[in-house]
């Protein structure tokens, strides 16, 4: 069964693009990742999913079990972490933990926030509007997970956390999963994509691009190139480097073009020309999300 079914959803702000005809499931037990740059609509998707943004047209289910339907219970299979986590009281921490448990009707204790709180290196006993950025957001993980929700939903879970901090929300994340939670959640960082996620959908600009597996991805994946030959001067033609790459430039005694697949021989025919200096990168995920987008509106032409 599916934990997550969205079909045909679209969100419009007046005449603003929230999303558009987004479309995607997520089965029982996947890690999903969403991916895209800032204002392509994943919170959007995101708080419709939660039911806080109500869809101008599509279809949503959870669980099987269409939104918008009286599901009283499905909210409780879930856990939520919003983008922006807000806490503004004069709560501890830990007083914030247990009215959040009790709204599970469960008893903090048998949840598994303090061990979760210790793990995340977050201090309960301090007031929430005392706390930074990441302390907040560390809360807000607690409270999302605690109740071992079936399915965890977190609009970029990561951002404001330090790399251990980070760390340790994964090997968590992961812990989960094993037990039997779906996890979905948005981020424009693709290495978190690439180390946690089964899959991974990309949108921008309200659409959804692709939904790939992230093997799959990590296949396509080019390798950009920046190469300073022993020779001097433009050596395009001379090593007829625009059959590896039509794109190939010469600047600045730099030549740059981009590879995909394996990247051996390439090594072997620069080091045959002689190199001075060489780097090979990984494009960024903007490049990537211009290929994707490029080769998308190429299509609809
Ligand atoms: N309340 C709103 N009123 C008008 N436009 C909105 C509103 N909320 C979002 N939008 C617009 O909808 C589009 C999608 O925004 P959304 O917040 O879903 O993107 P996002 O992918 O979550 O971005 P970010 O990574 O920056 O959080 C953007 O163009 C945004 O400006």
């Amino acid at each position: 069964m599916d934990a997550i079914s969205v079909s045909g959803l679209s969100k419009y702000y007046g005449k603003k693009i929230g999303v558009e005809n987004v479309g995607f499931t997520v089965s029982k037990g996947e890690k999903f990742g969403f991916i895209g740059p800032n204002g392509a609509g994943k919170s959007t998707t995101i708080r419709m999913l939660m039911q806080l943004l109500h869809p101008s047209g599509g279809e949503i289910s959870l669980f099987g079990k269409p939104l918008g339907k009286e599901n009283p219970d499905i909210r409780s299979r879930i856990g939520y972490l919003p983008s922006e986590v807000q806490y503004d009281s004069d709560m501890s921490g830990h007083q914030v933990l247990k009215f959040a448990a009790r709204a599970y009707g469960m008893n903090l204790q048998d949840t598994m926030a303090l061990k979760m709180a210790e793990r995340l290196q977050l201090d309960l006993s301090r007031k929430v509007r005392d706390y930074s950025l990441g302390n907040r957001k560390k809360l807000g993980i607690v409270q999302c997970l605690q109740h071992r929700p079936e399915l965890a939903v977190l609009d970029e879970p990561t951002s404001g956390l330090d790399p251990l901090i980070q760390h340790e929300f994964f090997n968590l994340l992961s812990e989960l999963n094993k037990e039997g939670m779906t996890v979905f959640f948005s981020t424009h960082v693709l290495s978190e994509v690439e180390r946690f996620c089964d899959r991974v959908a990309f949108i921008r600009e309200g659409k959804l691009l692709r939904v790939s597996r992230v093997d799959e991805i990590a296949e396509r994946l080019l390798r950009k190139f920046t190469v300073i030959l022993r020779d001097q001067g433009n050596l395009i033609d001379k090593l007829a480097l625009n059959q590896l790459d039509p794109n190939v430039e010469y600047q600045h005694g730099e030549h740059t073009f981009q590879v995909s697949g394996p990247i051996e021989p390439v090594l072997r025919m620069l080091a045959d020309a002689g190199v001075n200096d060489l780097r090979v990168e990984r494009p960024s995920l903007e490049e990537i999300f211009m290929k994707d987008y490029s080769e998308h509106t190429e299509g609809e032409q």
